[in-house]
């Protein structure tokens, strides 16, 4: 059976209700002169009160104690979890490759465990996304974050996740991702009490994540709104010595509590996270020829002030047969005015022989030229072009408007790969003007 705090409400973009206890949201308005239960009503925004409509976001929850109630933050010192802008680190042209980062050897829970590798853009002008991995075993067990610069999209790439929200838990294994709205106050534990885990976060400054549009692919496909799954109200009704982290403007600011902040009982609203399943993800792709461009695989989309121009995508390479007629079909070589990062949670991507393996990423700034390595290109001029299925695949990329700093910490990690750029170097001329 599943435990009860483990249901789910569906669909992206709802307005939401859940209460743990019968009666306890307030029916018909959001400030009654009583709360149910002797709650207390809180407003959690996370687009301006005057947003229009379709992009307005707020939630009403019904908690033990008002947020306020906590004591003074004070400024704690740096970690590897940077922040943009990078100031001093240049927009590197080289390719970046990286080996995953290594479990730590002393106890290290979320926040600790965050080390950034790239970010762009800047959280005081809620523009840009930074990019870090985690890699962490140990759970958050008396303290909790918020962060008010960014949404947060995690992918975690092994071991699960147990996230517990203010809004109510969520599950979340390597194979899904899961999203964070600004502000909410969470903590990250292991859903298997032993071992590390591993992943990716994207920390999106900018106007929240939402679907792409489908234009002539219709009402349906890609990742389909039902399939998004936010929890149910469950809460804590704890006292004791806590500790609530705050992230503002990229620096962690640390605050005594003496109860648990996941006190809310019921809660209504659209400010909300939620986990999707990748492989639900209904991958559309060519059925003639060519390789299409990857934006086929969005599946959300964070826009800026440029339409069609994303602050950051999340995009997925998933199982999937690959059947393109006369053609060659991994990715082919490009310089892209998008910024892009990639990691991979499972199995091998198509563009790359060996060396991209499951837990690494890489980097390929805004006009940055690559493609497929040479063995990769060598193998798809060749094979033979029967229906393939690429069953043992799960790459995903952050692509950013916004050419991505990369940090000192990352560039100069023992786990980089430094002769990345070799796997491309080689790919001989074979131009023969003689041979049409
Ligand atoms: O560089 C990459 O591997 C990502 C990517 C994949 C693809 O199919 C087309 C373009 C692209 O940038
Ligand atoms: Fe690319």
């Amino acid at each position: 059976m599943i435990s009860p705090e483990l249901q789910y409400l569906t669909g992206f973009g709802n307005q939401h209700a859940t209460e743990a206890l019968p009666g306890a949201l307030p029916c018909g308005q959001n400030s009654p002169q009583r709360c149910p239960y002797g709650l207390y009503a809180e407003q959690f925004s996370g687009t301006a009160f005057t947003a229009p409509r379709r992009h307005n976001r707020r939630s009403w929850l019904y908690r033990i104690r008002p947020s306020v109630v906590q004591g003074r933050f004070r400024l704690l010192p740096p970690t590897p979890w940077l922040s943009a802008p990078l100031t001093g680190d240049p927009v590197d042209p080289n390719p970046m490759r990286w080996h995953p980062l290594p479990i730590p050897e002393t106890p290290c829970d979320f926040i600790d465990g965050l080390f950034t590798f790239a970010a762009n853009g800047r959280p005081d002008a809620q523009t840009g996304c930074a990019v870090h991995l985690y890699a962490l075993n140990a759970d958050m067990q008396s303290r909790y974050l918020y962060d008010a610069d960014a949404e947060l999209l995690i992918v975690p790439q092994s071991g699960e996740l147990l996230l517990r929200t203010e809004l109510g838990q969520l599950h979340v294994p390597p194979g899904h991702c899961a999203v964070l709205p600004r502000g909410i106050k969470f903590q990250v534990r292991r859903a298997q009490a032993a071992g590390g885990a591993h992943g990716y976060v994207c920390e999106n400054f900018g106007a929240a994540f939402e679907l792409p549009e489908l234009g002539p692919i219709g009402a349906n496909g890609l990742a389909n709104p039902r399939d998004f799954e936010t929890p149910v109200a469950c809460y804590d009704d704890i006292s004791g010595n806590f500790e609530l982290v705050a992230r503002v403007d990229g620096r962690l600011w640390s605050a005594p509590l003496n109860h648990s902040p996941l006190d809310v009982v019921a809660w209504h609203g659209n400010h909300v996270p939620y986990r999707y399943d990748l492989s639900r993800f209904n991958t559309i792709n060519t059925v003639s020829f060519d390789h299409p461009d990857p934006s086929i695989f969005t599946v959300l989309t964070a826009p800026s002030d440029t339409p069609g121009t994303a602050n950051v995508d999340f995009v997925i390479f998933p199982p999937r047969w690959v059947v393109a007629e006369h053609s060659f079909r991994p990715p082919w070589f490009h310089r892209n005015v998008m910024s892009e990062f990639m990691g991979l949670v499972q199995g091998r991507y198509d563009a790359k022989t060996s060396g991209f393996i499951p837990g690494g990423s890489s980097l390929h700034n805004c006009m940055s030229a690559h493609g497929p390595d040479a063995d990769a290109f060598e193998s798809a001029c060749q094979m033979p072009l029967a229906p393939q299925h690429l069953d043992d695949s799960l790459a995903f990329m952050f692509e950013s408007r916004y050419p991505f700093r990369c940090s000192e910490q990352a560039r100069n990690a023992p786990f980089r790969q430094m002769n990345y750029s070799d796997v491309w170097q080689g790919l001989r001329s074979q131009f023969d003007p003689g041979r049409p």
